[in-house]
């Protein structure tokens, strides 16, 4: 960057050690006139070029002109003063390893940063901006969409505040269903707290703080988190006291419903791929459309594993399908945060047993309580190192891979039966094959080699020595099966022929 900068003529004609710089271009075309005049003046030129030159020589990539690093450098020569080298390599080696440290996953660090400067930075701007300050009046309830053990979910929309929220309700068939008009535009989900339920108040305040947090360390791979509110009276639709939590409706169905479809994965082709395929052989598409969903699943477990975060309920129920073809993580109720031990309560698990690891925990069993957040976030990268928390989601996100790319194991009994036998096989997909009396195509998985299914193999399997063996979402990405996607570049080409159009 440095050589790109010039000092002007006349800065240097008013101080020839001004250490100001403007770039190279801006100078030529200020200074013409004075270097016109340097022209007619040749003894003079040839002074001012020597300044230059030597002004050029002096300042030119010299680092310590830049104040933070002139200050690092005052610091260190301070603090390692009177050091011998011998000390000073120490010192050096010693910082080094703390960065490491600090940066190691999940990220001490950051961890810091983000509870100390951004949470408390996102409380203020979201209370100026009136986003934690939602009330039942900004909303109205529709159908129901799905019930949990401490939540029931709702779709619904924002009421804009010039509008009565009882005119937007109209019964429809046999449910209540919105009647949006012009002025109810945008969709949310609301989920309510289950009032009276055991745990049911603590797994919203959980679900809410895993919500904000991941609205600053990994939005993309969640859905939109709007806030929370409780309701202050009593009505139609709230009950006084209950608790809600609100997102942005992300799209009208999860994988499920679109894995229940007899032409999954076409029904997904054309939000995902616009219509590129077509003239592609069929099993190609399929495998292409499952490629670019399963990429998308392992990309965002990537994400908020990095932040310390395990989903621990991954399954298609909870991975939202958003209408430009996005694949969004849902549901963190039953999330933990392993760098400060957040929602972790030893030999507690929580998964669906059907995407459930052989291990049951997270973490072993012997692992105690939490300490104190500080604490624990101290020690998380060990507890990281050894015990690799996140291969617990890459079970299930396995699982989902064989669902999609297995027709014989969409529906619960077949996903019943597979998790009978991989069981009585010790979790080994390789002897399943060759073993399993259901007849299930492995076409999909077989193409390129096998790539699929290879990886496949690595996701559904025991942990191996120190908990490891199975493969994370980081080493996933490196897979054979991810690398060169086809995927992707229909995924980039068919963005392309859209904007086209
Ligand atoms: N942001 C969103 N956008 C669109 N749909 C959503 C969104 N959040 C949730 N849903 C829909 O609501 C359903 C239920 O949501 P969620 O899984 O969070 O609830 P739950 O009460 O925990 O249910 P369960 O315990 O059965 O998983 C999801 O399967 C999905 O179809």
């Amino acid at each position: 960057m440095a050589s790109l900068l010039c000092p002007t003529p006349s800065t240097l004609q008013q101080n020839p050690r001004s250490p100001r710089f403007v770039p190279l271009k801006l100078a030529s075309r200020t200074d013409l006139s004075i270097i016109n005049r340097f022209k007619r003046n040749p003894a003079r030129c040839n002074a001012f070029l020597g300044n230059v030159q030597e002004d050029l020589l002096k300042n030119t990539l010299h680092l310590e002109q830049f104040p933070v690093i002139r200050f690092g450098f005052w610091q260190f020569q301070r603090v390692t003063g009177e050091l011998s080298e011998m000390q000073k390599w120490g010192f050096l080696v010693f910082a080094g390893l703390t960065w490491i440290y600090l940066t190691a996953r999940p990220g001490v660090l950051v961890g810091a940063i983000d509870a100390y400067l951004l949470a408390p930075l996102q409380l203020g701007l979201d209370s100026l901006s009136g986003k934690r300050s939602l009330n039942t009046s900004d909303f109205v309830i529709g159908q129901k969409l799905g019930e949990g053990n401490f939540g029931i979910v709702y779709s619904g929309a924002i009421v804009p505040k010039n509008v009565a929220a009882e005119t937007k309700v109209q019964k429809r068939g046999r449910r209540n269903a919105l009647q949006l008009d012009e002025r109810v535009k945008e969709k949310v989900i609301l989920k309510k707290v289950k009032i009276g339920i055991q745990g049911a108040e603590e797994c919203g305040e959980l679900e809410e703080w895993f919500n904000y947090r991941l609205s600053r360390a990994a939005p993309e791979a969640c859905a939109e988190f709007l806030g929370s509110f409780v309701a202050e009276e009593t009505t139609s639709q709230f009950t006084k006291g209950g608790k809600w939590l609100v997102w942005k409706f992300e799209g009208d169905r999860n994988l499920a419903d679109y894995m229940k479809d007899r032409n999954f994965p076409l029904n997904l082709e054309p939000i995902m791929f616009g219509r590129v395929l077509q003239g592609v052989d069929s099993v190609e598409r399929n495998a292409l459309i499952i490629k670019q969903v399963m990429r998308q699943i392992v990309t965002s477990l990537k994400k908020i594993h990095d932040t310390g975060i395990v989903h621990r309920d991954v399954k298609p129920a909870n991975l939202v399908v958003t209408k430009r073809g996005k694949i969004k993580l849902i549901d963190f109720g039953a999330a933990t945060d392993l760098r400060i031990g957040k929602n972790y309560v030893p030999k507690l698990g929580l998964l669906d047993p059907d995407y459930c690891p052989p291990e049951l925990y997270v973490l072993p069993e012997e692992t105690p309580s939490p300490p104190p957040e500080p604490i624990a976030a101290f020690f998380s990268p060990i507890l990281w190192q050894l015990n690799s928390p996140d291969l617990f989601d890459m079970y299930s996100a396995g699982i989902v891979l064989l669902q999609m790319a297995i027709p014989t194991l969409r529906s619960t009994a077949g996903l019943k039966n597979f998790n009978l036998e991989i069981r009585t096989l010790g979790y080994d997909l390789n002897k399943w094959r060759e073993n399993t009396r259901s007849r299930p195509g492995f076409t999909i998985l077989d193409l390129d080699s096998g790539r699929g299914w290879d990886l496949a193999s690595k996701l559904i399997s025991e942990r191996g020595f120190l908990r490891r063996g199975r493969i994370s979402a980081a080493a996933a990405l490196r897979h054979p099966y991810f690398l060169l996607g086809g995927d992707q570049a229909v995924a980039v080409l068919s963005k392309l022929s859209l904007t086209k159009n």
